[in-house]
């Protein structure tokens, strides 16, 4: 219902979901539909109830009115035929375990053999390039290598959808954009549907397939932006002013109020 029509169906659909935390309303008539393979941002101030709307997605609330369909089922479906992984802004890794320990935790949690364990790790160690360090902890890690190892983490069960609750807010610019083009590279290798939660304009701007702009009190759906880059996604369209205007378009819904709006932006 955001996009023309597509071959494939939604692999995620909201429709006029709302979300209610006691007396305070926090989201509000939401719905939109995601496709199989898109990276789309959740977009918007603090409070406006992006963590919120990823929690409903992935089962960890409940909305007050609405529906939310993952994967062709409800979202408690989905999370156990395991249809998603979640990485959150901080990594979450046992301090006990190696880094191997930890990708493979979900596998031995469902008794999956070594050789499977194996293989699948050193895959993923592969994918997120931390081969060198699958011996070492997380506390001998960077924040940005521990961040790496919860996304292998969380893509070790190989499910398709992947969400990302601003899992670099705490990281250096530096770190971050170097991590911006290994997910880009890590969605390119494995196909997967991304939802990712920032409060950042130029990182939705650099990420997304299309951004999905939210406004504050309670939580609505204000705008939709197609950003349509694709594999044309590298560190130089940053420096582009087709970059900057589109953030500067993103920026501008922060400024007016209005009806929700689909745009595309090249
Ligand atoms: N468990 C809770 N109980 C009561 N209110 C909550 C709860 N969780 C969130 N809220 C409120 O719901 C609103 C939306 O919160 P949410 O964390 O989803 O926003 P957000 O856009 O992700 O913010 P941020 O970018 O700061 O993380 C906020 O006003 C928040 O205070």
């Amino acid at each position: 219902m955001d996009r023309p029509p597509n071959q494939e169906a939604p692999c995620i659909s909201v429709r006029e979901v709302s979300h209610r935390f006691q007396d305070m309303q926090a989201l509000s008539g939401i719905s939109f539909d995601i496709y199989p393979g898109e990276l789309i941002s959740l977009l918007g101030p603090s409070g406006c109830g992006k963590s919120t709307l990823l929690r409903l997605m992935a089962d960890l609330l409940q909305p007050t009115s609405g529906e939310i369909r993952v994967s062709g089922g409800d979202p408690r479906t989905a999370r156990l035929r395991r249809e998603f992984g979640i990485v959150f802004q901080h990594p979450t890794l046992f301090d006990w375990r190696t880094v191997r320990g930890n990708i493979e935790l979900p596998l031995e949690l469902l008794g999956a053999g070594r050789a499977e364990r194996d293989d699948t790790c050193d895959a993923l160690l592969d994918l997120v390039g931390l081969h060198r360090f699958a011996g070492h902890y997380p506390w001998q890690l960077s924040g940005g290598m521990q961040q790496r190892v919860a996304i292998a983490r969380a893509l070790s069960l190989d499910p398709p959808i992947l969400f990302m609750d601003e899992p670099f807010s705490a990281l250096d610019e530096f770190t971050k954009e170097k991590l911006h083009i290994e997910l880009l590279s890590i969605q390119q290798a494995t196909g997967k549907t991304i939802v990712f939660v920032t409060h950042s304009i130029p990182e939705a701007a650099f990420l997304s397939d299309r951004i999905m702009v939210l406004s504050a009190h309670p939580g609505r759906m204000h705008s939709i932006f197609d950003v349509g880059l694709g594999a044309r996604r590298v560190p130089e369209h940053r420096d582009e002013p087709q970059f900057h205007e589109l953030v500067s378009r993103v920026r501008a819904c922060f400024r007016e109020e209005g009806e929700p709006r689909h745009e595309r932006a090249v």
